[in-house]
């Protein structure tokens, strides 16, 4: 059997904070296959960031393990098998990019792959900027070339475009895209829906330092685009209905409607105008932003993760 890349088991991580302890992370159960690309997705102070430090084994947890390809992550790290492009981490801005490369892989014994992760990640045209004239983008980029340097087996990254516009997200993305058809495992946080959606084999939603669904991005957004069926119903006909459509979800009543969710809303609705006396029925369809808004919320309702008294 292939050992996984990662392993997480029972995770969990609580920090001290002014107003009490918070639980970041609060059992998290994770198994990722050498060759996935997962993306981590989920609301500001879900728990994705502290879950990928201790995958990287930057910090510790309070209990639960973490393997990455079989071993303890400092470990991995030490190997080369595991590299991050992290959210805050310095780039000295008066060298150029490519001396920013040259210096890192000697620190490294890494000369020799310069060139190499200099293309990689599509630095070849900018090789001679100055960090400091660099975009948002262009610096990402440059911290995926530095992550390259050991040639690792699985590389994180951690909400690689956050503060980008759209045009370097897509040119990063485009960057990343390329390596990944090299077979190399990619697990990376985002709050953007549809980098998740565009980039991902797997989705693993993340909220209040829980998994709230995972899946093949096929799987979510089948989740996601099933529709709720609204309709004025007697109290009699929705016990029948609920009978009926036993795999029926997030039934609710707002303003005298009943909201009802179901894989097979043309079934539901044809039930409802045949065999109910329901009135004004209507179908609405979902996107994979009302199935993260669904996810995340049932697990918190407010942004917040979970503080323990
Ligand atoms: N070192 C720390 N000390 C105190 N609280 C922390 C620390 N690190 C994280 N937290 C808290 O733990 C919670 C989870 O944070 P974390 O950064 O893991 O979430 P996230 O999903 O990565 O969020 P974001 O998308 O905003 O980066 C947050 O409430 C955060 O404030």
């Amino acid at each position: 059997m292939n050992t996984p890349a990662i392993e997480l088991s029972g995770l969990t991580k609580t920090f001290a904070s002014s107003t009490g302890p918070v639980r970041a992370v609060n059992g998290i159960d994770l198994r990722i296959g050498a060759g996935e690309i997962v993306a981590f997705l989920g609301p500001n102070g879900a728990g994705k960031t502290s879950t990928i430090d201790m995958m990287l084994g930057l910090s510790t947890p309070d209990s639960g393990s973490v393997r990455v390809f079989g071993t303890d992550p400092v470990t991995a790290a030490g190997n080369g098998r595991i590299a991050a492009v992290m959210q805050t981490g310095g780039l000295l801005p008066d060298f150029t990019v490519a001396e920013t490369v040259r210096i890192v892989a000697g620190t490294f014994g890494a000369a020799a792959a310069v060139d190499r992760v200099v293309e990689r990640a599509r630095l070849t045209d900018i090789a001679d900027r100055k960090v400091s004239k660099c975009s948002g983008g262009e610096q990402q980029r440059l911290k995926f070339a530095l992550a390259l340097l050991p040639d690792p087996d699985l590389i994180v990254l951690d909400e690689p475009t956050a503060g980008m516009d759209v045009e370097s997200r897509r040119s990063f993305w485009a960057t990343m895209r390329a390596d990944a058809q090299s077979g190399r495992t990619v697990v990376f946080a985002t709050h953007y829906l549809e980098e998740a959606d565009d980039f991902a084999d797997r989705i693993v939603m993340v909220a209040k330092g829980q998994i709230v669904a995972d899946g093949s991005t096929a799987s979510i957004r089948a989740q996601a685009s099933g529709r709720t069926v609204s309709a004025i119903l007697n109290p009699n006909d929705l016990e029948m209905v609920r009978a009926t459509f036993p795999e029926l979800t997030d039934v609710s009543e707002r303003g005298g409607r009943h909201h009802l969710h179901t894989p097979d809303s043309d079934a539901l609705a044809r039930h409802l105008l045949t065999a109910t006396g329901a009135r004004e029925v209507e179908i609405t369809s979902h996107n994979l932003e009302d199935a993260f808004v669904a996810l995340t919320s049932e697990h918190s309702q407010t942004a917040t993760p979970e503080r323990i008294s």
